[in-house]
């Protein structure tokens, strides 16, 4: 009999990056059911509201799915859907839901993310009908595909894979049909940050020589060197959870950088608190009235953290008035 691997850090240290999928999800889910915006599938992923989040974070959630949205939104309009969309260290995202119900959907949405995530997210929706019933209910020949670490249907495919081995991911998008000629939106949401600056600038580097009309947009942290930028390194270790790639999140030309050094064209880089300032004020006005927010200095310390970077190739181009930024 095959004697079983000894346990080893890499194993610890990836257990934590995965456990950061619950963190992204709880506090959708909170958000979510206090309004900051409507997410109906979010809940078969989470039953429980869970614990109460501070207004702080909801609004940081808030300025985090709203930013992405535009830009999302702003690509499949673009290409009028003809396109399609991978999301890398996808977790428990609910976007291929949403899109599917504003009938705006592109050929296919790929997800991506370590085999045990996927196999959490595939038993959801093979569960739960109102997650596996959009997956099929368009043509009467489309079926689920179904292994423990895969799951594909003709406009939707969840497949189990490292992002930081490269020729398997390759070879596994390239078994569900990935076609490396259409316009093609890669996401990134809280992801690069927890593989090197090596790991994740040859993910990068790939998407450009693979992809010749494609878009990159990524959200996570930035201006990492200061005091709250510590803090927030010191608490994820405490929890044995190494932000490895947190030297590429020193500033927005930190940032700006890996997408330009490997070849993009045109790449922008706001912090969030300037794409808080520039979402649709009449919806901020809305659920700045939802909870009293003590303290409005630690919002925007919180969003001075983040940004979105965004990278494109091939005339793929948008500028900020086409976000709706
Ligand atoms: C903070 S969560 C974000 C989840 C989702 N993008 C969201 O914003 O709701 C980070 C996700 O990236 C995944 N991830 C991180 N490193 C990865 C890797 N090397 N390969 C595959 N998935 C990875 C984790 O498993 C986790 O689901």
């Amino acid at each position: 009999m095959a004697s079983k691997q000894p346990f080893t850090d890499s194993d610890t240290a990836d257990e934590a990056v995965r456990a950061t999928c619950d963190d992204a999800s709880t506090c959708k889910r909170f958000a979510t059911s206090k309004g900051y915006w409507t997410d109906l599938y979010v809940q078969y992923f989470v039953r429980q509201i869970g614990e109460r989040k501070a207004p702080e974070i909801n609004r940081g959630y808030y300025g985090r799915v709203r930013g992405m949205n535009l830009l999302i939104d702003a690509f499949l309009k673009k290409t009028q859907c003809d396109c399609q969309v991978v999301n890398l260290g996808a977790g428990l995202d609910t976007t291929f839901w949403r899109l599917k119900d504003e009938n705006v959907m592109p050929k296919k949405f790929f997800e991506v993310d370590f085999p045990m995530i996927v196999a959490r997210k595939i038993h959801h929706i093979k569960t739960k009908p109102p997650l596996s019933k959009p997956l099929i209910e368009t043509h009467s020949t489309d079926s689920l595909r179904l292994d423990g670490h895969s799951l594909d249907s003709d406009r939707y495919c969840i497949i189990g894979a490292d992002l930081r081995d490269l020729p398997a991911l390759e070879e596994k998008l390239k078994k569900f049909q990935i076609n490396p000629e259409l316009p093609t939106l890669f996401l990134s949401e809280c992801v690069l940050v927890y593989m090197t600056p090596e790991q994740s600038s040859k993910l990068v580097n790939w998407v450009a020589d693979t992809f010749p009309a494609a878009m990159f947009i990524n959200y996570e942290q930035v201006n990492m060197n200061d005091r709250f930028g510590q803090i927030m390194i010191e608490n994820l270790l405490r929890r044995q959870c190494n932000l490895a790639g947190v030297d590429v999140c020193q500033s927005l030309d930190s940032q700006k950088e890996r997408f330009l050094s490997a070849g993009w064209e045109s790449v922008n880089a706001l912090d969030m608190m300037t794409v808080y300032s520039v979402l649709p004020q009449e919806d901020v006005a809305r659920i700045e009235r939802l909870e009293f927010l003590d303290e409005r200095e630690l919002l925007q310390q919180l969003l001075q953290h983040y940004c979105i970077c965004w990278a494109v190739k091939d005339k793929l181009s948008l500028g900020l008035s086409q976000i709706g930024f």
